[in-house]
């Protein structure tokens, strides 16, 4: 059994872990942290746990972490590289569902996460948690920085259209417009989450730059192996769960002779978590709630030259926690899909 620890069990990432983790035939939870709720039963602060998961939760600094064999840290930005390396040096895995790990480049995490990083030196080794690009690097990875819940929509898009070189879009003045429920927020509290300012409202944020964008383009710029620009827009959408990606790419000349349903169909066929969908279709975020599942429709309105991809996700699953179950199965190197045989919830 692999021994798992969580750092910061309360929060909305944390409990989503907690849901696929209790029910994953490998795993035995060890300790999941909280500060503010420490020595409470896990299940008495989430009833849905009742029956799944017995432990308590204990502070972090009572958790005996460096017990575990893989440790999460679903928690705020800056947590898990003040701990990291203490858990690499006593042979536990890392898992950060934050940002520390996921940018190269130091100066960059400053700008836009407004902190120092703490141990740069470890931002080589971090392999970046997107199975579908970083399967064979994962596998062999203790530390990884898992991918951000816009960032994963929006790579899976244009993954097939420009991996390795391929030329089938312009790869300059791509947009992305996203969409996310309310949960990507996370649970402590802010007024621009209250349910009376985020219920019967719909709005853009963060246009001017938001963190994201650094990350998408590094990624896509190491998917295609040369610079990618794109513009990203994030709204807030009256959902709970859930993120729907528009992308808008310009086809090239090769681009328009080439079949990119077949080229989707054919590049997403031996994954198990990302469905493309048959031409024509709209994905519905209620299709993947509760699911490790991105499904993905490529449209081409007009026959013109502009190419339309629609990916949804939920951002608790597939756009954070469940993909983190994903990549611990790959890292101990169990099957992929183990803990993850979840049907999407309807309606
Ligand atoms: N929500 C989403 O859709 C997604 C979130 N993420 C990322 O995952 C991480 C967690 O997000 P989310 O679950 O939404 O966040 P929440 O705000 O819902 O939860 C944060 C958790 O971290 C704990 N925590 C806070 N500060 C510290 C600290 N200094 N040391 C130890 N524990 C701490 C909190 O518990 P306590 O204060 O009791 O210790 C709480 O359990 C974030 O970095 C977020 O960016 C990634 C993808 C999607
Ligand atoms: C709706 C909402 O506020 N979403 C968050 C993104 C989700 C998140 O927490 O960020 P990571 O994926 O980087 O971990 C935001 O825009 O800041």
């Amino acid at each position: 059994m692999i021994k798992v620890g969580i750092v910061g069990g309360t929060g909305y990432t944390g409990v989503e872990l907690l849901r696929l983790l209790s029910r994953h035939p490998d795993v035995e939870l060890k300790a999941v942290t909280s500060r503010k709720e420490a020595g409470m039963k896990v299940s008495e602060m989430f009833p849905s746990l009742r029956g799944h998961v017995e432990i308590a939760f204990s502070t972090p600094e009572d958790a005996k972490l460096t017990e575990c064999d893989v440790v999460f840290f679903a928690t705020p930005h800056g947590v898990a590289m003040a701990q990291a390396r203490e858990l690499l040096e006593a042979g536990v895995k890392v898992i950060d569902l934050a940002a520390d790990f996921r940018l190269k480049d130091p100066a960059e995490f400053t700008q836009w996460y407004a902190m120092e990083h703490s141990c740069t030196d470890l931002l080589a080794e971090a392999v970046y948690g997107l199975p579908e690009v970083n399967r064979a690097a994962i596998q062999k990875a203790r530390l990884i920085g898992m991918a951000g819940c816009y960032p994963t929509s929006v790579q899976l898009g244009l993954l097939p259209l420009i991996e390795n070189g391929l030329q089938l879009i312009e790869t300059s003045g791509i947009i992305a417009d996203c969409k996310s429920g309310v949960s990507g927020a996370g649970r402590k509290a802010e007024v621009g989450t209250l349910f009376a300012e985020s219920s019967d409202n719909f709005k853009a944020y963060a246009v001017k730059g938001h963190r994201h964008s650094p990350e998408i383009m590094q990624g896509l710029s190491a998917i295609h192996g040369a610079p990618v620009q794109l513009t990203f827009v994030p709204h807030l959408t009256p959902m709970i769960r859930g993120i729907h990606s528009t992308i808008y790419a310009r086809l090239t000349e090769a681009g328009k002779a080439a079949d990119v349903q077949k080229l989707f169909e054919e590049r997403f066929a031996a994954e198990p978590f990302v469905d493309v969908m048959p031409a024509g279709s709209c994905p519905e975020t209620r299709s993947v709630r509760g699911s490790n599942t991105a499904r993905i429709a490529v449209h081409r309105p007009g026959n013109g030259d502009l190419l339309v991809i629609l990916v949804v996700e939920d951002n608790l699953v597939k756009g954070a926690s469940g993909q983190s179950v994903q990549v611990m199965n790959l890292m101990f190197g169990l099957p992929e899909q183990h803990g993850l045989d979840v049907v999407p919830l309807l309606p």
